[in-house]
């Protein structure tokens, strides 16, 4: 049996740059990893088959799961005549803004790499995990990086200093195609990417707060109004560095001091039902 873990990412920047020719959208943004995870198993089958299970009843059990999907991808490109059955344990909320299912593929990716002795390198591992999804290069990865392209062009970076992530997803769930679909490129407040890699370089903690951005936020946040009020309950509760990851819903804010962590997520707790502390990975 092998076991990987699968750590959520959240998004210190995303801005969008002009939409593509494949119907993606060119991005930019800062992505770092953070210590809420997801946990897979792997165990060789005898029969030619990838199994996997969860209880958890908002993820699927079958071809519709990014990780069945990472293994059969290798085991048809690198023709494997046995199976693998797959536990996924899951932590990270589902279709929240924090790349649950590509960190699953991604860890798939790892877990099958090992189960097999296949022997393929990070970045033979990142170009596969291309075409299950934009995210999964990233989380095969891990740690802090710059993404561009539609994400999947990547520069390590260096991380944030050692802080607290509040996190909290109200209970809707967001579709990341729907959410794209609405960008105006006229319309966006881009963030300032370039000084983020800068604080990020400088080990600045205010400063990472002072430049965080998203251009996605306003639309997801127009269009759920859970989104504005956890943004206003994060800031009132004294939160520093709050934004919405990815395409939503989840907010998080980013916070130095543990009491002052603890103080914002009991605020939330109560208001929204899934609320998290954990710690930046980078
Ligand atoms: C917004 C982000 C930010 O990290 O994350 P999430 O909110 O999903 O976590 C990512 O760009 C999401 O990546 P991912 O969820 O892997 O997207 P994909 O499966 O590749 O694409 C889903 C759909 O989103 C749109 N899409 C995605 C990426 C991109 N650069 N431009 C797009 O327009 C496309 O319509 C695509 O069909
Ligand atoms: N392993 C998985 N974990 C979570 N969701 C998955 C998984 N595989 C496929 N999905 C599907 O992908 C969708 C997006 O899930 P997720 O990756 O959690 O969100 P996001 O892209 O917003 O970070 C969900 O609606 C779910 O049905």
């Amino acid at each position: 049996m092998i076991y990987e873990k699968a750590p959520a990412k959240i998004n210190l920047t995303l801005d969008v740059l002009h939409k593509r020719d494949d119907g993606y959208h060119e991005v930019e943004m800062v992505m770092t990893t953070i210590d809420l995870a997801d946990r897979l198993s792997f165990e060789v089958m005898n029969s030619n088959r990838v199994e996997i299970a969860s209880e958890n009843r908002f993820v699927p059990n079958d071809k519709r799961n990014l990780a069945f999907q990472a293994a059969t991808l290798i085991k048809e490109r690198f023709d494997i005549k046995q199976g693998v059955r797959i536990h996924l344990d899951k932590h990270i909320p589902v279709a929240a803004g924090l790349a649950g299912g590509s960190s699953d593929a991604a860890a798939t990716l790892r877990g099958v790499n090992r189960l097999f002795n296949i022997g393929l390198s990070q970045e033979e591992l990142q170009e596969i995990g291309a075409e299950i999804g934009s995210d999964v290069p990233f989380c095969v990865m891990g740690g802090t990086a710059l993404a561009k392209g539609r994400g999947v062009e990547l520069q390590p970076l260096s991380s944030p200093p050692a802080c607290w992530v509040v996190l909290a997803k109200p209970s809707i769930g967001v579709s990341t195609k729907d959410i794209y679909s609405k960008v105006n490129l006229e319309q966006l407040n881009h963030p300032n990417t370039q000084a983020m890699i800068e604080v990020l370089e400088n080990h600045d903690f205010k400063g990472i707060c002072k430049h965080l951005g998203n251009v996605l936020q306003p639309i997801t946040s127009t269009m759920h109004h859970q989104v504005r009020q956890i943004i206003q309950r994060m800031n009132k509760a004294g939160g520093t560095g709050v934004l919405m990851s990815g395409s939503g819903p989840t907010v998080f804010s980013l916070v130095a001091k543990e009491e002052k962590a603890e103080r914002i997520y009991n605020s939330l707790r109560g208001f929204c039902s899934e609320v998290y502390m954990v710690r930046i990975l980078g």
